[in-house]
C-alpha cells in the first residue's frame, strides 16, 4: 500500500468571498461604542479553534481602553481536555495578552464558566459602584456570547437560560437587556449585556476568511460548502486521516470523499445520486460538534513568529479595513444581498 501523504498547503483560494459585514453588525457596533460611558467591563470572546483569526480588530479600535477579559469559547471543539496539547496551547494564548485576565470556556463545563464569576466577584469588588457593574459581551458572530451569559447566568444566580442561541451567525441583533449574573447582598450587582456578532468589513487573506466560515462565523451560504470542506480536509488529513475512516481511506480528494460520505449516510438526490453539497454541510456540522477531530486552525507557532518580527505589521485597523472595504466593493458583488 502506498504512504498517504497530506497535502501541506491549501491549494484552492479562488473566488472566495471577503466580507461578510451586514446591516446589523455596523450599527450593533454603532450602538456599543455609544455605551461605553456606563460600561465598566468588556469581555471579548474568540474562537478557540480560530483564536487568532476570530479577533475583530475593530473591537481592539473601538473598545481597546476598557478593562477587558478574553474569552476563548468552544474550548471542548479544539482541544481534549487536560491534554498536553491543550496546556501548551493555552499557555501561549495566555501569552500573548499579558495584560488581560484570560479564560478558556466549554459550554459543558461548569467549571470553566465558574473561574469567570469568580474573577469578576473579586474584581468588579474593587469597583464600589452602587449602581452595579455592567459588563458588554462582544464578539465575532456565532463565537458563542450567548451561550457564555446563559451559562454565567446558571452558574452565577441558578437561573435558566435567558437568551437565545442557535447553530447559525446573527441569532442576536440588537444589544440585549442586561442580565443579572453576580448577586450581592449590599446590592452592588453584576450585569451583562449580549451585543450582536460583528464581522470585519474585509478579511484580507482569504485563508482566514476560511478559517472564520468553518467556524461557522459566517452563514453557511456565503462560501461553497464542497470549499470548506476541502479546507477542513486539509487540516484533518494534517491531523488525523483516520478520523473519516467510516467512509474512505486517507484522501485528498474532497469530492470523491463527499460522493462515498453522502452513499453511506443516505444523503441521495433524484435517481439515488448523492447529493454533495448536503453532504459537505453535513460533513462540516459534524466537525463542528468535535466527531471529526479537535484541532486548531491557527498556526500558533506561526502567529509566535509575527508577533516576534518588528517589520510585520499585526493587524490591519479600522481605516485600512474600511478603506479595503470599498476597494471590495468596487471589484466584487455584494454578499450581503445573498442573505
Ligand atoms: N461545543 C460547543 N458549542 C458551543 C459552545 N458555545 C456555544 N456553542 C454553540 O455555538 C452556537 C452559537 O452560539 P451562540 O451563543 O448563539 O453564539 P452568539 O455568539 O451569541 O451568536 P450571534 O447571535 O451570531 O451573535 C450554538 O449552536 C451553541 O450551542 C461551546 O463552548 N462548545
Amino acid at each position: 500500500m502506498t504512504q498517504f501523504i497530506p497535502r501541506n498547503v491549501f491549494p484552492n483560494y479562488g473566488a472566495i468571498p471577503r466580507s461578510y459585514f451586514l446591516g446589523h453588525h455596523r450599527a450593533g457596533l454603532t450602538k456599543m461604542k455609544s455605551m461605553l460611558s456606563s460600561i465598566d467591563y468588556v469581555v471579548e470572546c474568540r474562537d478557540y479553534r480560530a483564536p487568532v483569526t476570530s479577533i475583530n480588530p475593530m473591537f481592539e479600535e473601538a473598545l481597546g481602553k476598557m478593562r477587558r477579559l478574553i474569552v476563548y469559547t468552544k474550548r471542548d471543539l479544539g482541544s481534549l481536555p487536560k491534554s498536553a496539547a491543550q496546556k501548551t496551547t493555552e499557555r501561549k494564548l495566555q501569552s500573548f495578552d499579558p495584560q488581560s485576565a484570560v479564560f478558556f470556556t466549554s459550554s459543558s463545563s461548569r467549571q470553566d464558566v465558574s473561574h469567570i464569576i469568580k474573577h469578576l466577584r473579586n474584581d468588579a469588588e474593587a469597583l464600589d459602584k452602587l449602581v452595579g457593574c455592567r459588563v458588554l459581551v462582544v464578539g465575532m458572530p456565532n463565537v458563542g456570547k450567548s451561550t457564555l451569559i446563559n451559562n454565567l447566568r446558571n452558574s452565577g444566580v441558578g437561573k435558566a437560560k435567558a437568551l437565545k442561541t442557535g447553530q447559525q451567525p446573527g441569532i442576536t441583533r440588537k444589544i440585549a437587556t442586561q442580565v443579572k449574573i453576580i448577586e450581592r447582598e449590599e446590592g452592588s450587582h453584576v450585569y451583562v449585556l449580549d451585543t450582536p456578532g460583528v464581522f470585519m468589513p474585509y478579511v484580507p487573506d482569504a485563508e482566514n476568511m476560511l478559517k472564520l466560515a468553518l467556524c461557522g462565523c459566517v452563514k453557511d451560504n456565503v462560501i461553497s460548502p464542497v470549499t470548506l470542506v476541502d479546507y477542513l480536509l486539509y487540516h484533518i488529513n494534517l491531523h488525523d486521516p483516520t478520523v473519516y475512516k467510516r467512509w474512505s481511506e486517507p484522501t485528498n480528494e474532497v469530492v470523491p470523499l463527499l460522493e462515498s460520505f453522502a452513499r453511506q449516510t443516505g444523503l441521495l438526490g433524484k435517481g439515488g445520486v448523492p447529493n454533495t453539497e448536503g453532504a459537505a454541510l453535513n460533513f462540516i456540522s459534524r466537525w463542528r460538534q468535535g466527531e471529526l477531530g479537535r484541532f486548531l486552525v491557527d498556526d500558533l507557532e506561526a502567529e509566535q513568529q509575527k508577533r516576534d518580527d518588528p517589520d510585520q505589521k499585526e493587524r490591519m485597523s479600522m481605516t485600512q479595513a474600511l478603506r479595503a472595504t470599498r476597494g471590495a466593493r468596487k471589484n466584487k458583488p455584494n454578499v450581503a444581498s445573498k442573505l
